[in-house]
């Protein structure tokens, strides 16, 4: 089996692969002050309440956009699973061509989203990803990494507003029946909903125009904890692969094993 984690701002989530199969998969909350042994003990509990045997891990690989938290997971892996394991960045093998300034200031993330996409649908191919930040990922027709966008995520435009404000409160993402809301919490939820709607499907227009190719030919991938949100209302959103990253990880360790 392998063990694959992910490390974000908002979520750590880990997937368990037999061969090609993701057979269990956890979400942890993303804690800067957890140390190794804490993470281990609720890591362990999981796997034997999933009939989990880590003993049979023969291998982990890490994406991880938060720094401090890799140095915690490495530890656990060398402490707890005997393994030393693949760290996404540079000098690991991913199969993707990254053609931007400075390929080391990508998030490992957003490389791994680029990696599964482009083994599952092909290129060009773009994937938006609704995280602790909402990013596009662009992959051209040869299957380059041209870079993107970084927007504010939607839980993170939400409190945003509250805490910039005296008056608004933090509400739940919802849709409302109408675009114009008749009160403080109707308008709020509006502007977040048709606001990144109305985004999503600007921004993927405009990516288009410039990549200069047609959207027949293009796959476009959503993925993230946030991500289920927009499949179907939007235009151009369609397909949803929450384990999408999980899924890029496997890949990558299987080229660097
Ligand atoms: N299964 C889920 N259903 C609904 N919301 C979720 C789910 N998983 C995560 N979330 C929420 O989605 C947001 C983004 O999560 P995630 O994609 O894990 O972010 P990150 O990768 O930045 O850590 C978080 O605010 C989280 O609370
Ligand atoms: C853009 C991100 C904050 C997204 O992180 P997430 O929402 O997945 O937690 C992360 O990929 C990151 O820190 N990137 C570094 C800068 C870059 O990608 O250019
Ligand atoms: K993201």
């Amino acid at each position: 089996m392998i063990l694959a984690i992910d490390i974000g701002n908002t979520n750590i989530v880990l997937g368990v692969f037999k061969d090609e199969t993701l057979i269990a998969n956890f979400r942890l909350a993303t804690d800067h002050f957890k140390t190794t042994d804490e993470y281990a003990s609720i890591i362990m509990l999981l796997m034997e309440k999933n009939n989990i045997d880590i003993k049979g891990v023969r291998g982990v690989i890490i994406s991880s956009v938060v720094p401090s938290l890799i140095y915690t997971f490495s530890k656990l892996c060398r402490k707890y699973i005997n393994s030393e394991p693949i760290v996404v960045g540079p000098g690991v093998k991913t199969g993707v061509k990254i053609h931007i300034d400075n390929p080391r200031e990508v998030g490992a993330d957003r490389i791994v989203n680029a990696a599964a996409a482009i083994n599952k649908y092909g290129a060009p191919v773009i994937v938006v990803d609704f995280g602790t930040a909402t990013t596009f990922d662009v992959v051209d027709k040869n299957s380059c990494y041209v870079g993107g966008l970084i927007c504010p995520g939607i839980k993170l435009s939400i409190k945003a507003l509250h805490t910039g404000t005296a008056k608004l409160p933090e509400v739940e993402i919802e849709k409302p029946d109408r675009v114009v809301g008749t009160n403080t919490i109707r308008s709020i939820q509006s502007g977040i909903y048709y606001g990144y709607l109305s985004m999503v499907d600007g921004i993927i227009e405009k990516i288009i125009d410039e990549l200069g190719c047609d959207i027949k030919n293009l796959s476009v991938i959503t993925t993230g904890g946030l991500g289920s949100i927009f499949v179907r209302e939007s235009k151009y959103l369609k397909v949803y692969e929450p384990n999408l990253t999980l899924e890029g990880l496997r890949i990558i360790y299987e080229k660097n094993c």
